[in-house]
């Protein structure tokens, strides 16, 4: 069982409070200059990560009160739950084992009473073999030519992840081959895939934990209506259509045969669930070997983060600094800004990943929460960002945390690019520390009356994350860092973070509405907004 604690009754909250009202203008320049040794104090490594978290706005008496709140929440009582397969998705009754996905230990890992270990070695079994049947040729589609294309038909935590971590490992694609995404409703998506491929050199991968989510059903329908134009007979469906889901009988019932079926379990979170099964399209686009780099990359965080003293480890330290800016500055939004181009998709896949996770109102006991929960999560890649949104980062009123993430190396040295593009990395992280004052603008002789417009406060919050290169191992501890640092929050702030009943309304309104739009006849049986909108779609397309 999950602790039950209000955070906002703890003793480490009220001091938080208080220790707030002493540094809230405090310069993180000044600690600099009072401690020279605040870089090193302040940053910690992963395997391949420096994470340097000194450009906070923290000294000593922030960082012991915010871990004495971690230990008044009972985080640790908390991990080894997790771990150790407590059914801490209390609201859908079910364990949160994603970690147990890429559990490395050789140690058995329980739900209910079994170890989830045997099943979780068949599956990672079943995905090698298939991989090494389609990447060697074995595997042939109706036609008797090899599998060139992969087709992803999937939404929410089966699309974003693989999406993510295909586009931020590019460089390892198998030579031969190309792998699309399909994920929105919109026929436009799927329309514009079906353009690029062959039916008989395509693999459709159906991916869904719960195979009833209507955007994928109808994809994959579609997507097999438009296959058996084709194929003609219905055998060739088992050569083209693979199906990664939790639920076999539909599986069966859609028409793939369930020996074409890649299993995971209803332990494993929609949006945790790229390690499972739901990763098949990221094992065929970059080998299975590198998958499993993948999962061995988390799995080292993993044990960073079980094992390592709070002060010293970097998702809890993530968590809590973050934390301190969401509920005693009062952020409400936190950018995530990865200086590379592969990477592009990391904003938008710890947008879902943190907001449906942590974007909860309800405590633990069922109460309205008197605090901040989770934050806006967005970011692009710099440096994009740079001539786009980074001047509200830097002069706007609101305070944005910001991520900052880099390689060290490059998969592409061309010329002096990588070199330009960590100059702009630091010079960010300096500038929104170190801001610009008004006595160094009269130096420049900037004339007085335009001195106001060209200041910079300064004392913007950052952390670094320098990575040696973006490798699949490198990329999931990256992964796994942020997975952890949202666990922690929602166990400090007292909430669910395993459920996602606030995505279900809208699901079940867009239900009774889709027949309304059958027919031309005037709708009356919503608000006059909702009713006038559906009635003047129904009268436009006439
Ligand atoms: O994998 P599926 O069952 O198709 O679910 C896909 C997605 O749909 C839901 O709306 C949830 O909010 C997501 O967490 C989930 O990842």
């Amino acid at each position: 069982m999950l602790p039950k604690i209000n955070p906002a009754n703890t003793e480490s909250w009220k001091l938080l409070q208080q220790h707030f009202e002493e540094m809230k203008n405090v310069p993180v320049k000044d600690l600099f200059m009072e401690d020279p040794e605040r870089f090193e104090k302040y940053s910690f490594a992963v395997p391949e990560i420096v994470c340097d978290f000194s450009k906070n706005r923290i000294n000593d008496t922030t960082t012991r009160l915010l871990l004495q709140l971690a230990d008044e929440c009972g985080l640790r009582q908390a991990i080894d739950a997790m771990f150790s397969g407590e059914k801490i998705n209390e609201t859908e009754g079910r364990s949160v084992l994603h970690t147990a996905l890429r559990n490395f230990s050789g140690k058995p890992v329980l739900s209910d009473g079994k170890d989830v270990m045997p099943e979780v070695k068949r599956v990672l079994e079943q995905m090698k073999s298939f991989c090494s049947r389609v990447h060697s040729g074995e595997w042939k589609g109706y036609s008797g030519k090899t599998i060139k294309y992969f087709v992803n038909i999937g939404i929410g935590g089966s699309d974003l992840g693989p999406v993510m971590v295909t586009e931020a490992l590019k460089p390892y694609w198998v030579e031969g081959i190309q792998t699309y995404f399909v994920s929105n409703i919109d026929g436009t998506d799927l329309a514009e895939v079906l353009k690029k491929i062959t039916p008989d050199e395509t693999m459709f991968l159906i991916a869904s934990k719960t195979f009833t989510t209507q955007e994928t059903m109808t994809n994959a329908h579609s997507a097999r209506d438009w296959f058996m134009k084709a194929a003609s007979d219905e055998k060739a469906v088992a050569k083209h259509f693979v199906a990664l889901s939790t639920n076999e009988k539909d599986v069966r019932a859609f028409g793939i045969d369930t020996e074409n079926m890649f299993e995971f379990w209803d332990w494993v979170g929609g949006r945790y669930s790229l390690w499972s099964a739901i990763g098949l399209s990221i094992a065929l686009t970059i080998g299975y070997d590198n998958f499993e780099n993948l999962l061995k990359g988390a799995y080292s965080v993993d044990q960073h983060f079980n094992e390592t003293a709070f002060e010293k480890n970097v998702p809890v330290l993530m968590a809590l600094i973050s934390l301190w800016y969401i509920n005693f500055f009062g952020a409400q939004s936190e950018a995530i800004l990865p200086y590379d181009q592969y990477m592009h998709r990391f904003p938008a896949y710890f947008q879902q990943g943190n907001m449906e996770s942590n974007g909860k109102h309800v405590d633990r006991n069922g109460n309205k929460v008197t605090y901040a929960t989770g934050p806006v999560i967005w970011g692009e890649p710099g440096t994009n960002g740079q001539h786009a949104f980074y001047q509200l980062i830097h002069q706007g009123t609101l305070l944005i945390p910001c991520d900052f993430i880099a390689p060290v190396l490059t998969h592409n040295p061309l010329g002096d690019h990588h070199r330009i593009l960590l100059s702009n990395f630091f010079a960010q992280t300096e500038a929104l520390m170190n801001g610009k004052i008004r006595e160094e603008l009269q130096a420049e002789k900037v004339p007085e009356s335009i001195i106001p417009f060209r200041e910079f406060e300064g004392n913007k919050p950052t952390n670094s994350f320098l990575v040696t290169e973006i490798t699949p191992t490198t990329l999931g501890e990256l992964i796994a860092l942020y997975e952890h640092k949202i666990f922690v929050q929602g166990i400090i702030w007292n909430i669910y973070s395993f459920d996602q009943w606030g995505v279900e309304l809208g699901k079940q309104l867009a239900k009774q509405i889709l027949p309304e739009l059958q027919d031309n006849s005037v709708v009356t049986s919503h608000d006059a907004s909702t009713n006038g909108l559906i009635n003047t779609y129904k009268k436009l397309r006439e």
